[in-house]
């Protein structure tokens, strides 16, 4: 069959009719205006039933009129029809930059088969013979640097500086704001690295009271002290051995502590507590701290030869106020992950409120969006989440009084601080699609002429701050 046959529009049906996902095309007032042959057998509906009808008359749990109402595509959403869950998109159609409609693409198999494929991947991912190395669950350690989401270019300098610090068997120092990520670096990389065969032990040392501190690291021998247990205990440098021990909040470390620890990294030798026998062990350190230890060494309260040992390679975590292009995937994320976990339909986000979240400066970083996320899956019924559901301290952020000619300038920043996340934002989207515009509009969810008028203004304000 040649296709020159036919008029462009027979073609157009042709086509529709022969595609197994269910396509919906719908009118700016969200009427059906047309629905291909895979959708109608689905349904169990003839075109006299539908066409001209609202498509919230027709489609269980469509999101369609919203998709014309805010012009915003809406891809890979989960959504119920007939008890089945299924995966769609919903594609706002424009004319003249206007919305003219919108077109929604079901994709029938449900997501089962996603989940299927997804475990089957993460199977061949794992070594088979690999038993779970990390102490916590083990689908929540990353295997890759996978599980560490964002592409911003500084959290992608980390990646590489990490996969760089994988390489080696050099102690790393990892720094950074609490909840930036420190641990999931850490384990990353060990992952990666000829430690993997080996254990991952993690030590909080600001958690453990001062004066089990050392036999929590090196154990001790039986009768070492009073309470000591029968046939003494392993620490956690033993525990570690072949492995990589992870020494979080390092900076809280007494500094007695300090020492016997650099005599480990030195002599690459412990000795229990109530022991005089000395244990070689082998053993990769990674520690970390969200405080200055240059400050503290400057202070006296960090030992210099310490900080010198462990910093060996530094990973500094930016905090995510410095890298706002990593907000909408993680936002999106963990909102997706927490409906997943508690058996809702994807949530999205009104324009108002993503907005809210992405110009919100995210002190607990990473933390922060994980609590937020799972707090507004909970506690918003709706499937939408408005302004008016995110965390008070959160809709306040950034409000001002109208401002006073002392403050003016402090504001015009503000206006400049989102200018600039956004422009972050579509150069990393860009720089992911090797500058495919039209790619770029579809993830960022606008229009592709919206794309191009946000980047004619970031060239105007470039050019005006230039003069
Ligand atoms: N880039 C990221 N992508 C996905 N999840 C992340 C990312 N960064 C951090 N997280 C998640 O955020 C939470 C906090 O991360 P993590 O515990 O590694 O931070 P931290 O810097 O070690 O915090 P603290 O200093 O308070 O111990 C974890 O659940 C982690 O999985």
């Amino acid at each position: 069959m040649n296709g020159d046959n036919f008029s462009c529009s027979e073609l157009l049906e042709i086509i529709l009719d022969n595609t197994y996902e269910g396509v919906v095309v719908v009118n700016k007032e969200a009427k059906i205006t047309k629905m291909n042959r895979a959708y109608k057998n689905f349904l169990g509906v003839k075109d006299k039933d539908i066409i001209g009808q609202p498509v919230t008359n027709i489609i269980e749990n469509t999101r369609m009129h919203i998709a014309v109402q805010t012009g915003i595509a809406e891809r890979e959403k989960i959504q119920e029809i007939q008890g089945q869950k299924m995966v769609v998109h919903r594609i706002p159609m424009f004319q003249n930059n206007e919305v003219c409609g919108a077109i929604g693409i079901n994709i029938f198999e449900g997501v089962s088969d996603l989940y299927q494929i997804l475990d089957n991947v993460s199977k061949l991912v794992r070594p088979s013979n690999s038993p779970d190395r990390c102490d916590e669950d083990p689908d929540e350690s990353p295997l890759t640097f996978e599980p560490i989401i964002g592409e911003s270019n500084l959290l992608v300098e980390c990646k590489s500086m990490a996969r760089r610090a994988a390489k080696t068997k050099a102690t790393v120092l990892i720094t950074g704001e609490s909840g930036t990520g420190k641990e999931l670096f850490a384990k990353a990389i060990y992952q990666l690295s000829s430690f993997a065969d080996g254990p991952f032990t993690s030590v909080n040392c600001a958690a453990i009271p001062e004066n089990l501190l050392e036999s929590e690291l090196f154990g001790y021998e039986e009768g070492a002290f009073t309470g000591a247990k029968r046939n003494g205990k392993i620490g956690k440098f033993e525990q570690a051995d072949n492995g990589t021990l992870f020494l979080d909040e390092i900076g809280d470390m007494p500094i007695h502590m300090q020492t016997k620890i650099l005599r480990v990294l030195q002599e690459k030798e412990i000795e229990k507590v109530g022991s005089n026998k000395k244990k070689k062990i082998n053993v990769r350190i990674i520690a970390a701290t969200n405080q200055n230890l240059e400050q503290m060494v400057n202070k006296g309260t960090f030992r210099k030869d310490l900080y010198y040992r462990l910093n060996v390679i530094n990973l500094n975590i930016p905090p995510i106020r410095e890298r706002k292009a990593d907000l909408p995937i993680l936002i999106t994320h963990y909102l997706n992950k927490f409906c997943k976990e508690y058996g809702f339909l994807t949530k999205s986000l009104t324009q108002p409120a993503a907005e809210k979240l992405i110009s919100y400066h995210w002190p607990g970083n990473v933390r922060e969006i994980i609590n937020v996320s799972e707090r507004l899956v909970t506690l918003v019924e709706d499937d939408m989440i408005h302004f008016d559901d995110l965390p008070d301290d959160i809709k306040q952020y950034g409000f001002r009084k109208p401002p006073l000619l002392a403050d003016a300038h402090r504001s015009l920043d503000f206006k400049k601080d989102k200018l600039e996340n956004e422009k972050a934002m579509i150069e990393t989207v860009l720089g992911r699609v090797n500058g495919n515009k039209s790619k770029a509009a579809a993830i960022l969810g606008i229009h592709r002429s919206t794309l191009y008028k946000k980047l004619k203004r970031h060239d105007d304000y470039v050019e005006k701050r230039r003069h």
